[in-house]
């Protein structure tokens, strides 16, 4: 027998990130019962500056660069990441080997335990706590009044200070994904569905990052990558892409595969609906875009239907918005942290 048998999967430190390795890592044990997959845990800048707003420190790259250092230097042969902390242009000599079978991609409400408020009647008093702008401009334009406070660190520590008695939050908004994978399930107080939020790109599916060179595990990773989630995520990507060309802004997505004949919600890879919208930080503008297409199983097809409504949404003013988005952000960036961090700017989405 040829072939090595022991490939390190590189990931976060997180609970969260923990979590995802091992179902990779669980998969693939189980599919290749003769090979081992150890976890190498390492830290990130995002890790690394948890005293401050994300939106001060930069893109979602800060999650994923040292570990892309790790496999390009061989210590580990795959990484595993959420989607969405994924940016849209992957580095040259890398790519998204799988795409696992996506968990529900909503965003939930969570409220301290026991208590509840229908998201429709937040006003005035209420504070909302996420670091996101894409959840925070949606919030704000749903229930006029509302106030948004950031709330960093892991999902764990998020909950914790929700919780703790001084806490200044009515509630934390935050990706269903992730809350199930941690077995916080109990702690969803409602689920928003799309005419409430949408979601953010890749939200809810765990992405598989090899080498291109590295022709063995690709093989391998391959089996892991669910096409329907693929077609879907992709989509959301190229949208994504077009529109701002890599880095994170307020951008919301819902993706689903229709069926012509109105009964059956199949498996089926055919036809894709594509929803999205930007919105400025207010909540006050916003450009929305919806289309449908025949992508019968084709990833080619899937990012053509994301350029389509990516230029629906320049031609209703998108790019007016991320204009000021942009602006915006860079007036209000206080220059903290060191000068690495400093050159990349950005959200948490
Ligand atoms: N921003 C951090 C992050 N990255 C991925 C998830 C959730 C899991 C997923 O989207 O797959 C979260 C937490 C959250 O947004 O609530």
């Amino acid at each position: 027998m040829t072939g090595r048998d022991v490939f390190p999967i590189g990931t976060r430190k997180s609970a969260l990130a923990i979590a995802q390795t091992v179902q990779v890592q669980s998969a693939l044990e189980h599919q290749y019962p003769t090979k081992t997959f150890p976890l190498l845990p390492m830290s990130t800048t995002g890790d690394n500056v948890q005293g401050q707003p994300l939106s001060s420190i930069g893109t979602t790259a800060v999650f994923t660069r040292e570990l892309e250092t790790a496999l390009e230097t061989q210590e580990c042969h795959l990484l595993v990441h959420s989607l969405k902390d994924v940016p849209t242009q992957v580095k040259p000599g890398f790519v998204i080997a799988a795409m696992m079978k996506r968990e529900e991609p909503n965003d939930v409400m969570v409220m301290r335990q026991g208590e509840f408020k229908a998201i429709k009647d937040f006003g005035e008093g209420d504070v909302i706590g996420t670091s996101s702008v894409r959840r925070a401009s949606q919030i704000r334009r749903l229930c006029p009044g509302v106030t948004v406070k950031d709330v960093r660190g892991n999902v764990n520590t998020r909950l914790a200070k929700l919780d703790a008695s001084d806490s200044p939050y009515t509630c934390l908004l935050l990706a269903a994904a992730g809350l199930q994978r941690l077995n916080f399930d109990h702690r969803i107080t409602a689920t928003l569905p799309p005419s409430v939020m949408l979601h953010a790109v890749g939200q809810g599916s765990i992405a598989v990052e090899c080498r291109t060179d590295d022709k063995e595990i690709l093989e391998m990773v391959k089996s892991l990558d669910h096409l329907p989630t693929r077609l879907r995520c992709e989509a959301e990507r190229s949208v994504m892409r077009i529109l701002e060309g890599g880095c994170s802004v307020p951008i919301g997505v819902w993706t689903e595969f229709v069926s012509p004949s109105e009964k059956e919600q199949t498996e089926s890879v055919a036809t894709l609906l594509l929803r999205a919208s930007v919105s400025s930080l207010d909540g006050t503008e916003i450009a929305e875009a919806q289309a449908v297409a025949d992508v019968n199983g084709s990833v080619e097809q899937a990012i053509e239907l994301g350029r389509q409504v990516a230029s629906q949404l320049l031609s209703k003013g998108a790019d007016k918005i991320l204009e000021k988005v942009l602006r915006d952000r860079h007036a209000s960036l206080v220059p903290t942290g060191t000068n690495e961090e400093q050159k990349i700017k950005g959200w948490e989405v």
